[in-house]
């Protein structure tokens, strides 16, 4: 059976350059007096200088850091594509436990790396980070994105993704039970962190019921006392229990791999619609849940909120605008639904075709010489 760990001790037993296949570079981070281990990926700048958040977490092995980022960071490219921004696919994990391993030091030297790429890779946050982290790389680097306003950021990219997650239910709803309404529906939502947590209180203030699960028992007490005040319907449940409750809709925004072999036995919804990154673990996964009547929304399509609003930090920020580019994700990925069923393809292969065919249209375009471009000795002039 294929899980994390499974696919992990694969790569475990291969050759580096076998490991990062077609990303263009990795970058192995090491820092002995503050703590750093952190490894970068970038794996296509065809679109511009790679983009992605940075994810800090307790990681079992070197090998289970570098195949998250290595994912993450393809991950990347296609949203990039699929969200029309001008950027290419890359992501930074730093292996430690974000409870107690932070410092403001570790995040410097983290920032001392990003800074060594010179502008091929910008980062802000992802799990296990928060803006505030990245106010320590922005003092070694100009490469940082989604820090507070104050520090001349665009805030808190969790905020868009929500909301793009919200767009991605809707267009799910309408899909499946011809209204895009939230109300009366019941969701399945794994992960109350910076996402999952603003999605369940739209979710809650709509009138939805909730199914909630967590590891965090802190962000669990806090949404059940919200729910409380609103008079509104949740259930915490336990951690595998969540893949089997009779809901409409499965929303995962924690961890990436968790439609696997296993989990999707035990899924009775009619959708899954989440934030969490890289959900199935691999892409005939989309065609087991489509065996099953299951519509899946494919995660970079739907999680793509947070990345255009960073990405259009290149204007200086403006929420308004963040918020009309956010709205597109709906047209999205009622494009992907409508494309899957035209060509009898998964909604996984319908949006990948999508942005792999946007990517070779901008490699022709980007074949056009320009003076930017200019081969180097010509900086002697
Ligand atoms: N923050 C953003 O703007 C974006 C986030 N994402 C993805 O969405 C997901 C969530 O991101 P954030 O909310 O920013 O992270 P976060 O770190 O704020 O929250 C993650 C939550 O998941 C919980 N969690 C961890 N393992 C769990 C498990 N086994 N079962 C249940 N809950 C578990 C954590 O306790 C935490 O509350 C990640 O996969 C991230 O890569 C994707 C695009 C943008
Ligand atoms: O949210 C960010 O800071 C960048 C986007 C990103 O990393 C993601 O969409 O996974």
């Amino acid at each position: 059976m294929t899980n994390l760990k499974t696919l992990t001790s694969e790569v475990g037993g291969m050759d580096m350059f076998d490991k990062i296949q077609n990303h263009q570079q990795v970058v192995f981070c090491n820092d002995p007096d503050t703590g750093l281990k952190a490894i970068i990926a970038i794996h296509n700048t065809t679109l511009g200088p790679a983009l992605g958040g940075c994810r800090m977490q307790p990681y079992q092995s070197v090998d289970a850091a570098l195949f998250d980022v290595l994912r993450l960071s393809k991950g990347m490219t296609y949203k990039c594509a699929a969200a029309d921004v001008d950027f290419g696919g890359g992501k930074a994990v730093i292996i430690g436990d974000p409870n107690k391993d932070k410092s403001p030091e570790l995040f410097r030297a983290f920032g001392q790396f990003v800074e060594s790429l010179n502008g091929r890779f910008y980062t802000g946050t992802d799990m296990g980070t928060s803006p505030e982290d990245f106010v320590h790389s922005l003092k070694e680097t100009n490469c940082i994105v989604g820090v507070d306003e104050v520090y001349g950021g665009s805030g808190d990219s969790s905020v868009p993704t929500a909301q793009g997650v919200i767009y991605g239910i809707e267009a799910t709803n309408l899909t499946v039970w011809g209204s895009k309404n939230l109300y009366g529906k019941s969701y399945a939502i794994q992960g109350l962190g910076k996402v999952g947590a603003k999605v369940a209180e739209q979710l809650l203030h709509a009138g939805a019921d909730l199914y909630v699960s967590d590891i965090n028992e802190f962000a669990i007490n806090q949404l059940v006392t919200k729910a409380k005040e609103i008079g509104a319907g949740i259930k915490v449940v336990g951690g595998d229990e969540i893949y089997s409750v009779e809901a409409d809709v499965f929303v995962p925004c924690a961890l990436g791999g968790i439609i696997n072999d296993h989990t999707v036995e035990q899924l009775k919804v009619k959708a899954v619609v989440g934030s969490a990154n890289n959900q199935l673990i691999e892409n005939h996964h989309g065609a087991m849940l489509q065996a099953k009547g299951i519509l899946y929304a494919p995660d970079y399509i739907v999680n793509a909120g947070g990345l255009i609003q960073v990405a259009d930090e290149l204007y200086e920020p403006n929420k308004e605008r963040v918020l009309r580019k956010t709205k597109a994700i709906y047209n999205s990925l009622m494009d992907v639904y409508k494309e899957a069923e035209k060509m009898n393809i998964t909604t996984v292969e319908a949006a990948n075709n999508f942005c792999e065919q946007r990517l070779a249209d901008r490699t022709r375009r980007n074949s056009f010489f320009t003076h930017s471009k200019r081969p180097k000795w010509s900086v002697r002039v």
